[in-house]
């Protein structure tokens, strides 16, 4: 990034230490709806006392270096920002945002706001620009101040770009893991990025075999063993040749094992067995056949729970489970919606994905929306909107699928947003005091743990980190 008139400097030449701690507040730059490839940025607030918004000729974000110290100025090549457009200051450990006389105002969870004391996950918009304020995130004294997220590359690697720095540490590991031949665990809701990942580790494994991908639950029951381990000729009627099976195929390669809480379970002792002894019996075989495998597992189930209760084999799981990743779903990291977006957009249309823009509307449904379909179901969602579009470039928010839309019909969101950021500061409030114990908070409000566990997770706050 360039260096602005007035001395501020850059994100490449500017990097002050995140500081000792390993939570703090920080605000992401999530997604510029005019230009939605632009890369999203993480900032850290800690040791800041406030940070300016304003109109810049082209974006910059850096601490300035005259007049108040600790001092950010965030500027934005965005037409509908005043040239000071807002101010957040830290008062009182609290982070306050304040119009500072803007035309076209601060927008706060949907509300227009002169002032407002920010909360955990709360959504701002200043002019065309998207930014998301998590007040307590986990992260690395050692992680930089001001953090770009890299400019998404094709294929699988690309999609492992990230803001949130515990994921983005995960995703780091994982080059490591890859080369090893310890068995991988990926945990997360469908559509949220598994196969992903196991693609990602087959990649980086320098392993010269196959990735042969099987959806556990899709195999057919009386079949999973002859499909898994084959069969030779003969083995049962039906068998009219020797088949190698879909896990001699991933020989030297890398077995990627979808959904395997859907094994069952005698299928689940067979595969325990070639595990351990690195080799497959095919069925009706006298002898066994040695494999060479890297298991990539993927669920969506409890898995650990199912080995509690019996109905996942505990031996297996820790031969599954060398290293474990977890996939959050894409609500609980909407801080990374601008990153994937770019990423779909340059896949979905490379020749033009420069040229493409969201118009404001359409950029806020798409931040508001839950996605219960997660990556999966925003991928489908533009690839939708990239049809109506048609030769256009702007992303109207009319292009995109009625639930999506449905998630701003503007009155409803205005009325939703300040009862629900009610409900949110109401929340917060008493997580504080409590110091995040939930059934504390429940007593107070004379709810059920269950209802205040609900609305934790509608409104993303992680009680964790009031814990402290
Ligand atoms: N970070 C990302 N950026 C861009 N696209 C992504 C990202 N993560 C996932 N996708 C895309 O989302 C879709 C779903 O991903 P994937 O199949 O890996 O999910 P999954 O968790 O394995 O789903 P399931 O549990 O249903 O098998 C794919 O088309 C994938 O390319």
């Amino acid at each position: 990034m360039s260096r602005l008139d007035d001395g501020t400097l850059s994100i490449a030449d500017d990097a002050p230490d995140a500081g000792a701690g390993s939570r703090g507040a920080h605000l992401f730059l999530v997604l510029e709806s005019s230009k939605p490839l632009a890369p999203p940025v993480r900032i850290a607030l800690e040791g800041m006392a406030q940070v300016v918004f304003g109109r810049g000729s082209s974006r910059a974000i850096g601490r300035q270096q005259i007049g108040t110290p600790n001092q950010l100025s965030v500027r934005m090549a965005d037409p509908w920002l005043s040239s000071t457009h807002a101010r957040l200051t830290y008062v009182l450990r609290r982070w306050v945002l304040e119009d500072a006389g803007s035309k076209n105002g601060c927008i706060v969870q949907g509300v227009r706001k002169a002032q407002a004391q920010l909360v955990d996950g709360d959504i701002i918009e200043l002019g065309y620009t998207f930014f998301i304020f998590r007040e307590d995130l986990a992260h690395e004294p050692g992680d930089p101040a001001i953090f770009e997220a890299p400019r998404a590359e094709g294929g699988a690697a690309g999609k492992l770009s990230t803001l949130i720095p515990s994921l983005e540490r995960s995703f780091t590991r994982l080059a490591s893991v890859a080369k090893s031949t310890v068995s991988v665990l990926i945990e997360g809701e469908t559509g949220t990025g598994k196969e992903v990942i196991a693609r990602n580790l087959h990649e980086q494994s320098d392993r010269r075999g196959d990735f042969v991908a099987i959806n556990c639950g899709a195999l057919p029951r009386d079949l999973v063993e002859g499909e898994l381990f084959g069969y030779r000729r003969g083995a049962f009627s039906g068998a009219t040749e020797d088949r190698p099976g879909l896990l001699r195929s991933a020989d030297r390669g890398t077995l990627f094992l979808d959904e395997i809480g859907d094994l069952p379970a005698p299928s689940q002792a067979a595969l325990l067995r070639v595990l351990q002894e690195r080799e497959v019996r095919p069925v009706g075989a006298t002898r066994p056949v040695p494999v060479d495998l890297r298991v990539v597992a993927a669920t969506h189930r409890p898995l650990e729970r199912m080995v509690e209760n019996g109905t996942f084999r505990a031996d297996l799981f820790a031969r599954l489970a060398g290293y474990r990743i977890e996939l959050p779903p894409l609500a609980m990291r909407r801080e990374d919606l601008g990153v994937i977006t770019g990423t779909i957009l340059r896949e979905l249309a490379p020749e033009r994905a420069q040229s493409l823009e969201l118009a404001p509307r359409a950029a806020r449904a798409l931040l508001y929306y839950p996605w219960p379909g997660n990556v999966r179901e925003l991928e489908k969602c533009l690839e939708s909107a990239l049809i109506l579009v048609g030769e256009g470039t702007r992303i109207e928010l009319e292009h995109l699928p009625g639930a999506v839309q449905a998630a701003l019909e503007s009155t409803n969101l205005l009325r939703r947003s300040s009862e629900g950021n009610a409900e949110r500061e109401k929340l917060v409030t008493l997580l504080r005091e409590h110091k995040g114990n939930i059934a504390a908070v429940a007593r107070t409000m004379g709810k059920a743990r269950m209802q205040i566990q609900r609305w934790l997770k509608r409104h993303q706050i992680d009680p964790e980190s009031f814990r402290k």
